[in-house]
């Protein structure tokens, strides 16, 4: 007999990774040993996705060559390409992405081999690819034309030229490529969980990413970011108190607050308010960051709950002008560089994942014929 499940395997230590790490008492996580507090505004996303997918953190000369491979990287198969009109048309983005990730799996030129320099070579590609879907999805269905991706930009500067349409400041571009980095890994999260245990039956990266999008979009996880600005955008900016009461009097969650494993604030939640309150006082209306840090002192006051990642990062992204359904797409952009660096991970040690069950229904039924039932 199986023993009692830890609901939602809560503490459960379901895998060993060298990834992350998750100081949860301390509020602290790190990347490979690197406290992310001395990574965010200090290390582009490049070099943390080449940290993670490759071991290091790069030399110059590495990241070079790493990048050059992000570039030849972004180009988007024919599959792909022919089938984002419709998939625009048809699909929310997650769902879009959760398709197009899988055509991009038939496009990829290493799809049949889960060897370790392919599954490097799918990593990179999967990493340039994600922004390049999210913008041609959007441009797609708003029938508008983007601009090329520009190969001296970076994946943070590219990406915000090619959803807004306008060049970003150097400012806007350092602050959405430290979310980036902030998102890019989190130990064992639903989405990495469900691509290591799809990787874990050796399964493709191109499989077990699919899985992880599935993951991410639900709003417990990835998709609370796009909640938390629907909320706002719900809320009288001069009832939020008493907004959040109703919510909560009414057994509602509010989103973005509370977390697994932080009892404490969530160290990128610090970077992201304050990112946050700067972009907002930069936009000369700084009333969503305002009403945000009002709930944020009623949800503690009431239910001692953090604000977590998902929180700030939605305003952040509101003030750097990209629309609210595409906040957990933007996750995924950065995500990819972890959940890959999961999938090589698990495929170098690989063990199936199969937990049990503690079974609860009937037994000893008697079978009747379906005209006696
Ligand atoms: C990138 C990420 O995935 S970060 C998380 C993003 N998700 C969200 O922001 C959604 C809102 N938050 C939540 O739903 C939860 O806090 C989770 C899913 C993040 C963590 O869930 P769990 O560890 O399973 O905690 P659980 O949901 O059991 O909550 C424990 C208690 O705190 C309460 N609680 C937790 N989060 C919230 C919240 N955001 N608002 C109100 N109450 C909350 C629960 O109602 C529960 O109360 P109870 O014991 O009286 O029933
Ligand atoms: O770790 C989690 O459960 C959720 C989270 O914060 C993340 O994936 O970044």
């Amino acid at each position: 007999m199986a023993d009692k499940p830890t609901k939602g395997l809560a503490d459960v230590v379901a895998a060993s990774t060298a990834l992350s790490d998750i100081d949860g008492k301390a509020g602290r996580l790190f990347y490979r040993g690197y406290d992310i507090h001395d990574l965010a505004g200090r290390t582009t996303f490049e070099e943390t996705a080449h940290l993670l997918q490759h071991g290091s953190l790069p030399t110059r000369d590495q990241l070079a060559a790493y990048g050059a491979e992000l570039v030849r990287g972004r180009a988007l198969g024919g599959l792909v390409e022919s089938n984002i009109p419709e998939i625009a048309g048809k699909q929310a983005p997650m769902e879009a992405l959760r398709t197009l990730v899988s055509l991009a799996g038939a496009d990829d030129p290493d799809k049949d081999s889960n060897a370790a320099d392919a599954n490097l070579r799918k990593a990179a590609r999967l990493t340039a690819q994600q922004p390049i879907l999210v913008a041609h999805y959007h441009a797609a269905r708003t029938g508008g034309s983007i601009p090329d991706a520009d190969p001296e930009l970076s994946i943070a500067a590219n990406f915000l030229l090619q959803i807004t349409g306008r060049a970003p400041s150097q400012r806007e571009v350092e602050i959405f490529d430290a979310c980036l980095v902030l998102h890019a890994d989190h130990t064992m999260n639903a989405s990495t969980f469900a691509a290591r245990v799809c990787a874990a039956t050796l399964s493709d990266m191109h499989s077990a990413i699919v899985a992880a999008i599935g993951t991410l979009k639900g709003p417990l996880h990835g998709g609370a970011n796009e909640q938390v600005m629907r909320t706002l955008e719900a809320i009288d900016p001069t009832g939020v108190a008493q907004a959040v009461r109703d919510r909560l009097a009414a057994g509602e969650k509010i989103m973005g607050f509370g977390h697994r494993v932080y009892k404490t604030e969530d160290p990128r939640a610090t970077h992201l308010r304050k990112m946050s309150r700067e972009l907002g006082e930069a936009s000369g209306d700084d009333t969503f960051y305002r009403m945000s840090k009002e709930m944020e002192e009623v949800v503690f006051a009431e239910k001692g709950l953090y604000p977590n990642v998902d929180f700030y990062a939605a305003t952040v992204y509101h003030y750097l002008g990209i629309p609210t359904d595409l906040f957990t797409p933007v996750f995924s952009v950065s995500r990819m560089s972890g959940w890959t660096a999961h999938v090589i991970e698990q495929h170098a040690d690989n063990r199936l994942i199969r937990p049990d069950s503690e079974y609860i229904g009937e037994r000893d039924q008697k079978w009747t014929p379906i005209d006696e039932r």
